[in-house]
């Protein structure tokens, strides 16, 4: 009994003082291996972070240009509006992922040809890029720091030039998601994705307009008029086979996050949809006629960029609805992967509008899907069959 209670005493002071050396080595064995363990199930944890971080440094910038009088506004070829804030964001984003992960590909909507062109815009959008640091030295050295000069500014925009395909780690980036709603004062997102051998794998969308709170309902202002104020900016992020969180949109390091998924409505007719505001992006006649067909009498919520998805995720709205006009458009593999892998996540899945699977892995466009269609699990079959219904009888 002594010596057993001998050994007791000398185990509690162990525990009690684990500066004694013999304690120390102890944990070393009994508890380093267990951490280990779970470090190593967290896979992607780095490239979450990175992804976090870059996003959440790129919305300072998209923000500074927002509240700014001059949002440096070009035309693009295909008549789409591209602003200051879009160079500056994909260069930020593009420096942290080659700091972080130097051998990834990035598939990013923008290049610097505008900005080599055209001195006094580089100026403007070196500014933007100077000024926007996130408040927490460790999260900004996660991400590389600064970007070192204009030249560097310059090639790591160009960086966004992969040409996309089905092998190995490919970044898809769109640094202003919704250009028109950001420009209206609506709803935009910074968007991130990395996609593993074409699979959209892990999701970041930052979302600066839309409410923190993910119970917030979803009304018809929200992509009207939402200037960034109290209470709103969301981070929203996913990992394959991990989950989906939100957490505020902060300015230094990462906030703590919270698990979202998508509502569960027993009913299709009780359902919200979401819809894009420009009506040249899909079609809203056909998806009226969608709803009405479902039994839905909820007004469609309109909103722009990958906030449709985010809010889905949330339980705030049910369906994302992405009719084509024309089959020739193919939807760039930016305006959907990051908010794909959020979605499914929440327990949701997307498909095109013929129900096929959306490829990631064939380019920096979706060239072999028509359309797009978003909706929980368990409703997406049904939801499916009435768009197939409404387009076949267009043919
Ligand atoms: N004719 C078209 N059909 C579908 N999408 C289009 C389109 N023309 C432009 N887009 C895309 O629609 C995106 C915005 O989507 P939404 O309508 O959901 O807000 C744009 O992203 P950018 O704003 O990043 O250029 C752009 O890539
Ligand atoms: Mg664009
Ligand atoms: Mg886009
Ligand atoms: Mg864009």
């Amino acid at each position: 009994f002594v010596s057993r209670s001998a050994a007791r005493l000398s185990q509690l002071k162990q525990h009690f003082y684990p500066s004694s050396p013999a304690i120390l080595h102890r944990r070393s064995i009994s508890f380093t291996p267990a951490a280990n363990r779970s470090i190593a199930t967290m896979a992607y944890d780095k490239e979450l972070e990175v992804a976090l971080l870059a996003v959440q440094r790129a919305t300072l910038l998209t923000k500074s240009v927002f509240s700014s009088h001059s949002k440096g506004t070009l035309t693009k070829s295909d008549a789409s509006p591209v602003t200051i804030g879009d160079f500056g964001a994909q260069a930020l984003i593009i420096s942290s992922i080659k700091h972080a992960f130097p051998e990834d590909e990035v598939v990013g909507e923008e290049d610097a040809d505008d900005l080599r062109k055209d001195a006094s815009l580089r100026e403007l959008v070196w500014g933007l890029v100077q000024s926007a640091k996130l408040e927490d030295s460790a999260a900004e050295d996660k991400i590389g720091g600064p970007i070192p000069s204009t030249d560097a500014m310059l090639d790591a925009l160009d960086q966004g030039n992969s040409a996309g395909g089905r092998k190995g780690r490919i970044w898809a980036l769109d640094p202003i998601d919704g250009t028109k709603g950001f420009l209206r004062g609506g709803q935009y997102a910074v968007c991130l994705a990395l996609m593993v051998d074409g699979v959209p794998t892990v999701g970041v969308l930052g979302c600066p307009n839309l409410p923190i709170d993910d119970k917030a309902p979803l009304d018809a202002s929200i992509g009207a008029d939402a200037d960034s104020g109290e209470g709103k900016g969301v981070l929203f992020s996913a990992v394959k086979g991990q989950g989906a969180t939100s957490r505020p949109l902060g300015k230094g390091a990462l906030q703590p996050s919270n698990p979202i998924s998508m509502k569960s409505i027993s009913n299709i007719s009780e359902a919200t949809f979401c819809e894009s505001v420009e009506s040249g992006h899909s079609n809203h006649g056909d998806q009226a006629a969608i709803a009405s067909k479902l039994g839905i009498t909820k007004p469609s919520v309109r909103m722009d960029s990958q906030a449709k998805y985010a809010s889905i995720a949330r339980g705030a709205g049910d369906l994302y609805l992405r009719l084509p006009f024309a089959k020739k458009y193919e939807e760039k593999i930016w305006d959907h992967a990051a908010g794909v892998v959020i979605v499914q996540e929440a327990g949701g899945e997307v498909t095109d509008a013929w129900g096929k699977p959306l490829d990631f892995g064939i380019g920096r466009t979706l060239k072999e899907n028509n359309g797009v269609v978003g909706a929980p699990k368990a409703l997406l079959p049904q939801v499916l069959e009435v768009v197939k219904e409404v387009l076949s009888a267009k043919e």
